[in-house]
């Protein structure tokens, strides 16, 4: 599936916090969105999901226009793990994961043994099949975000959207959230702070100032005069001596 932003505006009492933002991501492509605090990717990625309605401009998902279909065929297609969901019930883990089956339940399609099985490899697929019972307000903070992420996938989105998932995750978890996004059969649009990590996906796009102002392979946006002007670092790029991939060394400049 195909998802596109058009001139893309978004302002809050008057104050402009994306401007002119247009892009195209593939189907099949991991796309990472890189940028300072507040440069608007969260704002970008609320938009692309069908949450906000753009002041100006569309999101076009398979070249229609999101305004115009219900929030329920939204969420069968397009799932967004957000960077602070909260939930005030009292839920448990599994219950929180069942959550993302909701879009396709109905009077007529009730809960079968295939929504069971799927909610299970979600939580399989994050690590968390052992907390099921456990009540979600009782979690750590990256232990919720991978139920959210397992929310996500047991939704079995065609696109997946993620706002800095890996942020309150430890090394290891965040390795392995990376790698299973990497092998999703999926479509992945994903807000990340770590630009070594950005370096893994197929295309990237850099944001400041609500702006879009690079767009293009991982090498092609972060160079080291893209990482001063955009994130005001110095960067030094060496080649991994286990594999020949390239690493990014930041230091504030000189
Ligand atoms: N409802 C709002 N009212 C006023 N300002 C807002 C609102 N929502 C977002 N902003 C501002 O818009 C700008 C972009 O925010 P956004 O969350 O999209 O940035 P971000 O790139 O995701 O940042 P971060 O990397 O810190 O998560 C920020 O300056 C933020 O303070």
């Amino acid at each position: 599936m195909k998802l596109v932003g058009e001139h893309l505006h978004w302002s809050v009492h008057g104050r402009k916090l994306l401007a002119d933002v247009s892009l195209a991501i593939e189907p099949g492509e991991t796309f990472g969105l890189i940028g300072p605090n507040g440069s608007g990717k969260t704002t970008l990625l609320r938009l692309l999901a069908g949450l906000r309605k753009p002041r100006q401009g569309r999101v076009l998902l398979n070249d229609r226009s999101l305004i115009g279909m219900h929030q329920r065929e939204i969420a069968q297609s397009i799932a967004l793990v957000e960077q602070q969901a909260e939930t005030t019930e009292r839920l448990t883990v599994r219950q929180a994961v069942e959550l993302g089956r909701t879009p396709f339940l109905s009077a007529l399609r009730q809960w079968s043994d295939r929504d069971e099985s799927i909610v299970s490899q979600a939580l399989t697929d994050v690590d968390m099949l052992h907390f099921a019972d456990r009540l979600w307000h009782t979690l750590s903070g990256g232990e919720r975000q991978r139920v959210h992420i397992a929310r996500a996938l047991a939704q079995q989105p065609k696109i997946l959207l993620l706002d800095e998932p890996t942020n309150h995750l430890d090394v290891h978890h965040q390795l392995s959230i990376l790698t299973l996004v990497r092998q999703l059969p999926m479509t992945v649009v994903i807000a990340l702070h770590d630009l070594n990590q950005a370096m893994d996906c197929d295309r990237l796009a850099a944001m400041e100032g609500g702006r879009l102002v690079a767009l293009g392979t991982p090498s092609e946006v972060l160079t080291t005069e893209r990482l001063r002007r955009t994130f005001g670092v110095q960067a030094d790029i060496i080649d991994d001596p286990v594999d020949g991939s390239r690493i990014m060394r930041f230091r504030h400049p000189l």
